[in-house]
């Protein structure tokens, strides 16, 4: 039976007073999929409690010291993103904590955070809304002085492909130039019926469901809008995926298909063109995703902002 004397015993600590069997100093050691609730200001204003999964990591730099204290790294964890609003001071105070509970270990310390936050969107044209959820991943580090915050998240889109366009655009034509005799006048009413009926749209292009994958580096000092990001990206895309539908929606996606027609190297550059002028993204890159019907394969393009030694020299 355990009595007072044997609860209150000294635990052994190895991670301290043992030896490690091999010596050696570690790149990052720490804790994944820690599982935490974050509170999130996407920059609405409004604060959302997530489901989320943290990495909490430190670098060993002494070969001779057996590990390093994972406790004292979750208990900042939970006690930081449980009870505060994410944002980059409270980020950089937290990876401060690390290092400072771990003093003569360690002098890098890393943080990533993964969740997804909801997001209400209207219909294109009815009265109705539904939810979409955006994955959020953030990233943070700090070695030395050096902090540096990055942020990832995704959209998805529909994109109609341009050539595929342009060739039904053809055959829509050899099919009224079959249909209507060139000699005979032309009568409004029979070429409305005629635009109305299946003979009218012989061909359509093939669309497909595509993805952006969007990482941000933030300028030192620059907070997360989420939000506000992914409304610029889906603005200049023109076809982000939709929620609740009726009918009066789905035919405005399709003139918003029609008027968006996108190779992969279009939305790239799209969002290239929307992202350049954010004096708040010290750097960015982008993965288009074209998820081909046309092909068994994927149609993928990149796009960074072009900074010296950023995202854009790494393949
Ligand atoms: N370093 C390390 N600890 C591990 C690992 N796997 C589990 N742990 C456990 O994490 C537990 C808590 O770690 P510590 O932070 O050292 O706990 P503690 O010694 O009670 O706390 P401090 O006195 O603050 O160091 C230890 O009992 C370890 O067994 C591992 O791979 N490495």
């Amino acid at each position: 039976m355990p009595n007072q004397e044997n609860t209150a015993r000294l635990l052994p600590d190895v991670a301290v007073h043992a030896q490690p069997h091999l010596a050696g100093a570690l790149d990052w050691v720490g804790m994944a999929d820690i599982q935490v609730p974050v509170l999130f200001d996407a920059g609405d204003g409004q604060v959302q409690r997530s489901s989320a999964r943290v990495g909490a990591f430190v670098n060993l730099s002494r070969p001779d010291k057996r590990g390093i204290h994972m406790s004292r790294l979750y208990l900042q964890v939970e006690q930081a993103l449980s009870t505060q609003t994410l944002d980059a001071s409270m980020l950089h105070a937290l990876l401060r904590g690390f290092l400072d509970s771990h003093k003569d270990l360690s002098d890098r310390a890393c943080l990533s955070i993964q969740f997804e936050h909801l997001v209400r969107r209207p219909a294109l044209k009815s009265a109705n809304s539904g939810w979409r959820a955006y994955p959020v991943c953030i990233e943070a580090s700090l070695t030395s002085d050096e902090f540096l915050l990055e942020f990832g998240t995704e959209v998805v889109y529909s994109s109609t492909c341009p050539a595929s366009a342009a060739l039904s655009r053809q055959l829509i034509q050899d099919q009224f130039a079959s249909d209507f005799d060139a000699g005979q006048p032309l009568g409004h009413a029979a070429v409305l019926a005629w635009l109305g009926s299946e003979r009218g749209i012989v061909a359509t292009p093939h669309a497909q469901r595509s993805v952006a994958r969007l990482r941000i580096r933030l300028v030192p000092g620059a907070d997360f809008h989420l939000i506000g990001l992914i409304d610029r990206v889906e603005h200049a895309l023109g076809t982000p995926v939709q929620t609740a539908v009726k009918r009066e929606d789905e035919q405005a996606f399709a003139l918003a298909n029609g008027g968006n027609l996108m190779f992969c190297e279009d939305a790239a550059r799209r969002i290239q063109k929307a992202l350049d002028a954010d004096a708040a993204l010290g750097d960015f890159h982008v993965r288009v995703e074209h998820q081909e019907s046309l092909h068994p394969h994927d149609a993928v393009a990149y796009a960074s902002k072009g900074v010296e030694g950023g995202y854009g020299s790494t393949p």
